[in-house]
């Protein structure tokens, strides 16, 4: 079977990791067009993977040589680029946030459900790492009996100052709100946000760090530390506290060090290529597989949809110092969206 031939848009940071990945460890697939706003960046990616630029990103979109397409732009572009491809037909894994407010992460639901088929995937990665699936495989299993709560912590070394108190909701926090949902397979129903001391590393209004709590509709409350300049590592924890017991991921991974002075202690990941870039690599493989048959394998567009509501509900917790109950619109007929696993 050839290839399936797919179109990144957005050559930064992650595009650019995605592109690694997608040209030296994803089967079946090959990049053959790239487009990024800064030409100079697409033209030498493009020399690099032997692909072709096109400038404009709708046409690479429209591009004949193009099967599926891969958006690694900024989320404020996803609802334009994440439009084409459904007028396309093409599916799409779209990076996270599927877009950066409601009504048009809502108009992507409806618009992929007139279509009939799931072909937006949203680049919630969580889901495909070894110890989220673990956790998800016990909490189903019923070895936590009940859960009743969550408690996560995500910590990032440091991030560009135009993260102010609302991007880290909807670009950061919206990390936690997919894993929640995926966890314990409940919408959140609201939000507060408990905005203390900040580092001085933050600009002038930011709150950084802040405590955010949602509740589900099943009445568990998680609660998330967001801190994305800690200074320190990168630090993604999750524990599940249920009515049997407790499980915590994140801590540890695979660098656990023992000393024989009765002491434990680990190594943190310094980044997100070190903690999650085994789960960017099964994201990509399975979404080029259900690609190739027209279809996603992973967090869809409600999904997406979901995350951005909350989010923005977040948003607002953070302005109005408030509790904010999260609205959802209806979900269309299960055969018109994504798959949820
Ligand atoms: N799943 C994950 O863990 C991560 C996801 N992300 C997501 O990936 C996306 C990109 O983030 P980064 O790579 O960190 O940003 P970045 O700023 O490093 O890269 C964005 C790139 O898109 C280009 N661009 C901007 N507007 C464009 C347009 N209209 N058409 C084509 N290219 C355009 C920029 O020139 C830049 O090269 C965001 O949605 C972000 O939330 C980012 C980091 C990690
Ligand atoms: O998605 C990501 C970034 O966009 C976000 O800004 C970081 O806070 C997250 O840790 C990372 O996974």
């Amino acid at each position: 079977m050839s290839d399936l031939r797919i179109a990144v848009l957005g050559l930064g940071m992650m595009g650019a990791f995605h592109v690694e990945l997608l040209t030296s460890a994803i089967k079946g697939a090959t990049v053959t067009v790239v487009n990024d706003f800064v030409a100079d960046k697409a033209e030498a990616v493009a020399a690099r993977i032997g692909a072709r630029v096109v400038a404009d990103p709708i046409a690479a979109i429209n591009d004949p040589e193009v099967d599926a397409v891969l958006l690694a732009t900024p989320g404020s572009t996803h609802f334009e680029q994440v439009s084409a491809c459904l007028d396309a037909g093409k599916p799409v894994l779209c990076e996270k946030p599927l877009t950066t407010d409601v009504a048009t992460s809502y108009a992507l639901v409806e618009a992929e459900a007139a279509l009939g088929r799931p072909l937006v995937q949203v680049g919630f990665m969580r889901r495909y790492d070894t110890e989220y699936v673990a956790l998800k495989e016990l909490i189903v299993g019923g070895g936590l009996g009940r859960v009743l709560q969550l408690h996560c912590t995500h910590r990032n070394p440091a991030v560009p100052d135009h993260f102010n108190s609302e991007f880290m909701i909807r670009d950061s926090v919206v990390h936690e709100v997919d894993v929640t949902r995926f966890l314990l397979d409940s919408e959140i129903t609201s939000v507060q946000v408990l905005a203390g001391a900040a580092t001085e590393a933050a600009p002038e209004g930011t709150h950084d760090p802040m405590l955010v709590v949602f509740e589900t509709a099943a009445g568990q409350l998680v609660t998330d530390e967001i801190f994305v300049r800690s200074g320190v590592a990168y630090e993604v924890r999750t524990e599940a506290v249920g009515e049997r017991g407790s499980a915590l991921i994140g801590l540890d991974q695979h660098l656990t060090l023992k000393s024989t002075d009765g002491r434990w202690g680990g190594l943190i990941t310094p980044g997100f290529v070190e903690r999650f870039g085994a789960a960017y690599r099964v994201e990509l493989q399975r979404w080029v597989d259900a690609a190739g048959r027209g279809t996603i394998d992973g967090p869809g567009v409600w999904d997406g949809y979901a995350a951005v509501a909350v989010c923005e509900a977040g948003v607002e917790a953070v302005r109005s110092g408030q509790r904010v109950p999260v609205r959802l619109g209806e979900r269309p007929a299960p055969a018109a969206h994504g798959v949820t696993r």
